[in-house]
C-alpha cells in the first residue's frame, strides 16, 4: 500500500479550479519532486495533502486513512505528515532548541525533558548541535531553516512536504538545506518537494512529477523527465530552466 494515495483530487478557489483531477502514489521511502511553472498547481495540490486545504473532490489516503475534514483527523494527520515551508516561521523570542521543542510539547504533549532530548538530537541531525541556545538573528537563513527541518522531524512524521524550501535563500545558503534533505533521503524519510533545484531533483529524487494547468502532466524517473521529456510543455519549462 503507498503511503500518500492521491486520487482524482480537485480543488478550486471561487471559480478556478486550481486542481483537475490529481492522481499519485508515493511509496514509503520514495522522494518525489513536483516541478512545474508558478500557478500549476503545486503548493496547493502539498497543503491538500497535509489538511491546510480541503479538497473539494476525490481521496487523500496517508498510511490508509482517509484525510477528513474535522479537527481529530487533521490533528492526527498533521503528525503523520510534517510540512516545511519556504519561510521558517521560527518564533524569534525562543531558541532555535526552544522552537524545536515546543510543537512537541504543545502538540504531543511530551514532556519537557523528553522534548529537549529530542530537540538536541534533531539539531544534531541537521549539523546544529551547537546552536541550541542560539536565538532565530544569531543564526544564517539557512541554519534557520534547518531548525525548521528539525522541528518537524522532531515530530517523528512518517512523510515530509517540503514546499519551495529553498527558494528564500540567499545562494550560497541553499546547498547546506539540500545536503540536509539530502541525508533524509538516503535515511529512507518519505519526501514530496515542490522544488525549483532541478539538478538537485535529478539526483536526489526517485521520481519527478511535472505539473501544468493543474494536471500531472508527465511523471517519471527523473532519467526520463529530464533527459527524454515528452511533451511540448515540459520541454519549454525546461528550456526556460536552463536559461534562467
Ligand atoms: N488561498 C487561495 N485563494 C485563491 N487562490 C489561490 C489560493 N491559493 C492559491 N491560489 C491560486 O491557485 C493557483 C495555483 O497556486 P499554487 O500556489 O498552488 O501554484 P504553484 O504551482 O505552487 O505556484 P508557485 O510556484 O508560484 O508557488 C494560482 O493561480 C493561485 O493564485
Amino acid at each position: 500500500m503507498s503511503l500518500i494515495a492521491i486520487t482524482e483530487v480537485k480543488k478550486r478557489f471561487g471559480d478556478v479550479e486550481v486542481l483537475k483531477g490529481i492522481n499519485l502514489d508515493v511509496e514509503r521511502g520514495e522522494v518525489v519532486a513536483i516541478i512545474g511553472k508558478s500557478g500549476s498547481g503545486k503548493s496547493t495540490l502539498l497543503r491538500c495533502v497535509n489538511g491546510l486545504e480541503m479538497i473539494d473532490d476525490g481521496s487523500i489516503m496517508v498510511a490508509g486513512a482517509q484525510l477528513i475534514n474535522d479537527d481529530l483527523h487533521l490533528k492526527a494527520l498533521r503528525l503523520k505528515v510534517g510540512m516545511i515551508f519556504q519561510q521558517f516561521n521560527l518564533f524569534p523570542h525562543l531558541s532555535a532548541g526552544r522552537n524545536v521543542m515546543l510543537s512537541q510539547m504543545v502538540v504531543k504533549k511530551t514532556p519537557a525533558g523528553e522534548a529537549e532530548a529530542m530537540a538536541r538530537r534533531m539539531l544534531e541531525r541537521v549539523g546544529l548541535g551547537h546552536k541550541f541556545d542560539a536565538y532565530p538573528d544569531q543564526l544564517s537563513g539557512g541554519q534557520q531553516q534547518r531548525v525548521a527541518i528539525a522541528r518537524a522531524l522532531s515530530m517523528q512524521p512518517m512523510a515530509l512536504l517540503c514546499d519551495e524550501i529553498t527558494s528564500a535563500l540567499d545562494p550560497e545558503l541553499v546547498n547546506e538545506v539540500l545536503a540536509v534533505v539530502k541525508e533524509l533521503a538516503a535515511d529512507g524519510m518519505t519526501l514530496m518537494m515542490v522544488t525549483h533545484e532541478m539538478r538537485f531533483a535529478r539526483e536526489v529524487c526517485d521520481r519527478v512529477v511535472f505539473m501544468h494547468q493543474g494536471r500531472v502532466h508527465e511523471i517519471g524517473p527523473p532519467e526520463e523527465v529530464f533527459g527524454n521529456p515528452r511533451t511540448p510543455e515540459l520541454r519549454q519549462f525546461l528550456g526556460a530552466q536552463l536559461v534562467a
